[in-house]
């Protein structure tokens, strides 16, 4: 589970984030939305150790994500808006290497299943990277993710530019990387998405957290609602 507790950032006298709170449980998706401006990317950097709180914590399955940083890494992969694979390499080389960056050893077979289970298509497997699409890189991420054996995965903006068939993939994909147990943290524009993916729904508005919505049945309509009456 996924604990944050009044969480602040400010650069000079702007206050980025203010006493942010919310909580993810294990295998639950939690969407942050926001205008331009918001704080999202602030908070992702935060978990992420690439920005120092000014105060508050955050926990992942009880250990502080900042005092315990070597740990906490091992368990948290980060999906950027755009993922950059080594463009030389093929979609397995890429995953062989990056894995054993992180000390791993996988073989190509289990490379493969991971592949295939993120959906790539088994001809690009040995593809180079180069001519890849953004959703073709994001599988490939994922897979990654699958072999680290992530346990949290932040993800930013992964629908952006994505085209509605690329989308309806991505989704899925999500879904069941959530059935497997992964907690997820999205950071996105994308309403629709959201409403296909969330569990709970947090609205930032000037750093603070106006709204946080729990999936029951939520209708995009609804969430428009939301949204509109929060963030204008
Ligand atoms: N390094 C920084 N120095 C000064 N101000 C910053 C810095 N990073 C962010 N800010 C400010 O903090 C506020 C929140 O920015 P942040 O990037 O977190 O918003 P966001 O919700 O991610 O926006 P977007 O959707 O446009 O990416 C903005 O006013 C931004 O200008």
């Amino acid at each position: 589970m996924l604990k944050v507790n009044q969480l602040s950032k400010s650069f000079g006298h702007k206050n980025a984030v203010k006493q942010l709170s919310f909580r993810v449980e294990t295998s639950q998706v939690y969407c942050l939305l926001g205008g331009n401006g918001a704080g999202k990317t602030t908070t992702l950097n935060m978990l992420l150790g690439f920005i120092e709180p000014d105060s508050g914590y955050a926990e992942f399955n009880s250990i502080d994500l900042w005092k315990d940083r070597r740990v906490i890494q091992k368990s948290i992969f980060y999906l950027p808006e755009n993922i950059n694979l080594y463009s030389e390499l093929t979609a397995i080389e890429n995953l062989k290497y990056l894995t054993q960056l992180s000390g791993l050893t996988i073989d190509e077979a289990t490379i493969k299943k991971a592949l295939i289970e993120c959906g790539l298509a088994e001809q690009a497997h040995n593809k180079s990277t180069r001519a890849f699409s953004k959703g073709m890189r994001q599988k490939a991420g994922l897979a990654l993710a699958r072999l680290k054996d992530a346990k949290l995965l932040l993800l930013d903006e992964p629908t952006s530019g994505l085209d509605p068939s690329a989308t309806y993939e991505f989704v899925q994909l999500i879904q069941r990387l959530k059935a497997q147990g992964a907690t997820i943290v999205m950071i996105t524009h994308d309403l629709q998405c959201a409403c296909l993916l969330a569990d709970e729904i947090g609205i930032l508005q000037a750093g603070k957290l106006v709204q946080n919505i729990t999936n029951n049945d939520l209708t995009l309509e609804k969430l428009e609602q939301y949204y509109f009456q929060s963030t204008i």
